[in-house]
């Protein structure tokens, strides 16, 4: 009976440390479990690379500045994952108004935002939970 008692306990604690490991953390922010500034500045860079190889996203970066852009993209994503900066450059529609972003270059620019957070080995459930906080931002990027 001990015995049976042991073993159900500890696979009580098997599953219990399995959910832990899959259960988004409710109370630490997302910009801590990413790793903070030092993993957001990895995958910016690697971001910002890959913008520079997409012939047709590149297009839309001609006139932009690369660190200013690093800069801003950088502390709105951490404000945006509840860290510890405040973003205060232009509001998405401010920005993004007269690009003329089509819904099919909207996507591939967050291929290219997945494609840098693998590259950063963000795990797939925080990649989701990023992801997910950008997409109501969807509305005031596309043709406007
Ligand atoms: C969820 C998606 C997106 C977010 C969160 C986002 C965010 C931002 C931010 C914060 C900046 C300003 C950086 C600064 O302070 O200078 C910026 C600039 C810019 N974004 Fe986006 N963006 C998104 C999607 C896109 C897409 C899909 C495109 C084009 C296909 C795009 C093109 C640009 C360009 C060209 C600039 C630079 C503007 C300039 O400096 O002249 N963005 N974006």
């Amino acid at each position: 009976m001990g015995r049976l008692f042991g073993r159900v306990t500890g696979l009580l604690c098997i599953v219990i440390l399995l959910n832990a490991c899959v259960t988004p953390k409710a109370n630490v922010s997302l910009y801590h479990q990413l790793g903070g500034e030092p993993t957001i500045e990895r995958i910016i860079d690697s971001f910002i690379n890959e913008i520079g190889r997409h012939p047709t996203i590149i297009q839309y970066f001609k006139e932009a500045n690369v660190m200013h852009f690093r800069t801003g993209f950088i502390r709105h994503m951490c404000a945006l994952l509840d860290g510890p900066c405040k973003y205060t450059g232009d509001s998405m529609v401010q920005i993004h108004t007269g690009m003329d972003i089509t819904t099919r270059d909207f996507n591939i620019v967050v291929e290219l935002l997945i494609t840098a957070m693998n590259e950063a080995g963000v795990s797939h459930v925080l990649q989701n939970q990023i992801l997910a906080r950008m997409a109501p931002l969807r509305s005031e990027i596309i043709k406007i």
